[in-house]
């Protein structure tokens, strides 16, 4: 189910929010041309407020886990700050160079520290102070990977989870399917944590982001 199940509403956000520009709209369509499941894509409406909360915040590191085709991965780092670095970790090396190839066309090859293998692994290989996490990757280890990163994130910092909503299921009283009792337990968890303040938001497949105290 789409979260912005009108579509008239889905197409207003839209005709208000900055265009997408021609990278992205190559990227989107190559991925769901030549990629499986290729609606793991962030597109333009998500894509655009990771941009913009990047830039507001002054990001120089940004830390992505989950990097797929590169959508949302060039998107924060189109927010980083002048001399910025994008972290960003994926476990299908098949995708490095349709990757490579539109951060190249982005001209954002100089922010771009991409990584491949389990982020469980790589997680503590990284060595810096975040200003922004991305965790978009495998579900059951979301909250593994908020530990792994909470101490490195600086205050006032942001973790953002995709996929919270979980087309729906999270607040459907039928769906007990263990994904989804796995992420209704990552919400919870991050909604009883002292160490983060957090919003809930509704766009897509849902965001969670908490900002560290
Ligand atoms: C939802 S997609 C990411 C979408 C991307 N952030 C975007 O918006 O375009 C999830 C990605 O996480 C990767 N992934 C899954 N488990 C992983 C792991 N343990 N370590 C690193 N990457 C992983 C998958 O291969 C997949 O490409």
């Amino acid at each position: 189910m789409n979260t912005l199940a009108n579509k008239a509403l889905e197409k207003y956000v839209d005709d208000h929010t900055s265009l997408q520009d021609e990278v992205l709209r190559k990227l989107e369509r190559e991925t769901y041309l030549k990629v499986t499941q290729a609606h793991m894509v962030s597109g333009h409406l998500q894509g655009q407020l990771l941009t913009i909360l990047a830039r507001s915040m002054n990001a120089k590191r940004i830390l992505e886990i989950g990097t797929f085709t590169g959508y949302s991965g060039i998107c924060l780092a189109r927010g980083l700050s002048e001399g910025g670095k994008l972290y960003t970790l994926e476990v299908n090396e098949e995708l490095e160079e349709m990757i490579r190839k539109y951060f190249e066309e982005a001209k954002l090859s100089d922010k771009l520290d991409l990584r491949f293998g389990n982020a469980l692994d790589i997680l503590p290989e990284i060595d810096d102070t975040l200003d922004l996490v991305f965790i978009d990757a495998d579900k059951g280890n979301y909250d593994k990977y908020f530990e792994l990163v909470i101490d490195k994130v600086r205050t006032g910092g942001l973790i953002i989870a995709d996929n919270v909503i979980w087309k729906g299921k999270v607040y459907d009283e039928n769906a007990n399917d263990k994904k989804t009792q796995v992420i209704r337990d990552f919400n919870k968890k991050v909604q009883d944590d002292p160490r983060v303040e957090n919003v809930f938001l509704p766009i897509r497949d849902g965001l969670l982001i908490a900002c560290k105290k």
